[in-house]
């Protein structure tokens, strides 16, 4: 699996405002859009383009477009504060959803939305979440894609620990990842060290995710 890690001093200072535990939402999801401009900004570099003919306003020159902009999914409920800023570098990009929340007691990932469009040939993906921890969620969100046809998938990510890189390659599926770090190891709990803590509740708060009684 071809993996870039984007090291760059601007990337940092975003991802270290997302370190932080003072870190308060609302600077904690500025620093997540902004970092993530960065990183689809890596991620598209080798993107197809076609030239055509435009006018500036003194003379023909010619222009260039991405050929076949890619499908952007953001894996909520933490990639949705990804998506914005992906969608603006790519404005031409259609959206498909996939919710996944992880098990905290199996870390398997339970799947409550998956909204993507039936045939994926012939199509490139981008998948956006911040976190690659186990790398369950990924897997499976991949393995989505995967089944409708795509043979050309890039995970965008804000930290992935070694753990849930090894688990994405054994998975064999056609992917690059990009992501800002590669941190150290998980914890006890499945939490990536140093991380970020939980990505989702940063950005949104914690919740409930199931009604009463629901819950394994
Ligand atoms: O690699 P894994 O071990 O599967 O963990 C990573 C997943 O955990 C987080 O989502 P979470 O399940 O917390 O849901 P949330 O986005 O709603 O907080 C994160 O956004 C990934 O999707
Ligand atoms: O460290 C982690 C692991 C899983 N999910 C997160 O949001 N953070
Ligand atoms: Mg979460």
């Amino acid at each position: 699996m071809d993996v870039t890690v984007v090291d760059h001093p601007l990337a940092a200072a975003r991802l270290t405002a997302m370190r932080d535990v003072l870190t308060e939402p609302g600077t904690f999801r500025a620093a997540l859009r902004e970092l993530t401009t960065m990183l689809v900004y890596e991620a598209t570099r080798e993107l197809p383009v076609e030239r055509f003919d435009i006018n500036t306003p003194v003379s023909p020159t010619q222009g260039v477009r991405v050929a076949a902009p890619p499908l952007l999914v953001p894996v909520l409920r933490a990639g949705l504060g990804m998506a914005d800023s992906a969608l603006g570098l790519l404005p031409e990009s259609s959206m498909g959803f996939v919710g996944l929340a992880r098990d905290e007691k199996t870390f398997e990932p339970r799947a409550y939305l998956e909204s993507l469009p039936t045939d994926l040939t012939g199509r490139s993906v981008i998948v956006l979440d911040p976190m690659v921890a186990t790398g369950g969620s990924l897997t499976h969100c991949c393995q989505l894609i995967a089944d409708r046809g795509c043979t050309d998938m890039t995970v965008v990510c804000v930290l992935a620990a070694p753990e849930g890189l090894a688990r994405l390659e054994a998975s064999g599926l056609p992917l690059r990842l990009v992501t800002a770090s590669i941190d150290e190891r998980l914890n006890d709990r499945a939490f990536i060290v140093p991380g970020l803590g939980d990505a989702g509740d940063r950005q949104f708060g914690g919740m409930p995710r199931f009604a009463a009684g629901t819950e394994s």
